[in-house]
């Protein structure tokens, strides 16, 4: 349903989007992640038609974007970071001055206005002056607005900034609805809601993309490593940290602030059942052999934290 296709924007001599490639099918609800000013926003703006590329290709359900962008944009709604709204006009009269602008033809509009009143939930305020409205319901009228000429592509960035918590749970709701029957760009710096409402992530970096999976597969299989928690009694600190360092699949050992010991492992399983074995040999007693898999945060901190990411492309795995 998208295809974006070496993707570059180049400012003076910067590049804030580097040759960004991927593809999103029909109905697939799109996580795209990535710190302040990694290029999210110019990638968005680029496929809605908003900001000329200086380089690559975009198709939106099979409409190129160089050779027809107004066909682009009438096949996505676009819900920008800050929506710009009529604080003056009425939701309905604002709606309607939108369906006016994105062509909807005239008959058409009473059946589009009913339409995403209802999916939106603005019933109650239909008649309301816009700048009179909470942020929350703001935000469901600047979808309403995405949504009234019906496009099969939805492009949200950051559609819960500066919601309370009972908004961000409500707009989360709408948008998993709506991407029942779209197919979903979701810009985010929040990673629960990125495992809440996406199948897969994209994770962008310096106008890179450094990762594409569903979140699962981030957590466990992009590093490839999970960590073994081990509490022992009996054992001196340095010297267990010593024996567990050289069990055949750690990575390395950290010595948490409470004496425990976390292991960072490639095969969970074959490493506790040596960790096992270990403590029984030099008669320690294990009150805690644990294993758990990083968080998309650790994943996303991972990837996009400078000093790490090059530490781990040198090959540096420490041993403590
Ligand atoms: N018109 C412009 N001229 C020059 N540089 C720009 C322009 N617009 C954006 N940039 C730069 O491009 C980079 C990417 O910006 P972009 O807004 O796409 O990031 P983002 O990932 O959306 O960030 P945020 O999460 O803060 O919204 C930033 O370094 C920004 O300063």
């Amino acid at each position: 349903m998208i295809e974006v296709q070496d993707l570059t924007k180049r400012y003076f001599d910067r590049e804030v989007v580097k040759s960004v490639s991927f593809f999103v099918p029909e109905g697939e609800v799109l996580g795209f992640l990535g710190p302040n000013g990694a290029g999210k926003t110019t990638t968005m703006r680029m496929i809605c038609a908003y900001l000329p590329p200086t380089a690559g290709t975009v198709k939106v359900a099979g409409v190129d974007l160089a050779q027809d962008p107004l066909g682009v944009r009438s096949r996505i709604g676009y819900l920008p970071e800050n929506v710009a709204l009529y604080p003056e006009m009425r939701v309905e009269e604002f709606l309607r001055f939108r369906a006016a602008i994105e062509g909807v033809p005239a008959k058409e509009v009473p059946e589009r206005l009913a339409y995403v009143i209802d999916r939106c939930m603005l019933g109650d305020v239909q008649r309301q002056v816009i700048g009179t409205l909470s942020k929350g319901y703001r935000q469901r009228v600047g979808l309403a607005a995405a949504l009234i000429h019906k496009p099969p592509v939805l492009i949200l960035d950051e559609p819960t900034v500066g919601l309370d918590p009972r908004q961000i749970v409500k707009i989360r709701e709408l948008i998993v609805e709506l991407g029942r029957d779209h197919t979903v760009i979701l810009s985010t710096h929040i990673l629960p809601e990125v495992e809440q409402v996406c199948r897969r992530v994209l994770i962008i970096d310096q106008g890179q993309i450094v990762a594409d999976g569903t979140p699962d597969a981030l957590r466990t299989g992009f590093s490839g490593l999970s960590a073994v928690t081990v509490e022992l009694e009996g054992a001196d600190g340095t010297a267990a940290a010593e024996v567990l360092s050289r069990l055949e699949g750690v990575e390395k050992v950290e010595v948490l602030t409470d004496g425990r010991f976390q292991l960072s492992v490639r095969d969970g399983k074959a490493v506790r059942r040596e960790v096992f074995r270990a403590a029984v040999a030099r008669g320690w007693q294990i009150l805690e052999l644990s294993q758990s898999v990083p968080s998309l945060e650790d994943v996303f901190l991972r990837l996009t934290t400078r000093e790490e990411v090059e530490a781990e492309a040198a090959g540096e795995v420490s041993h403590a």
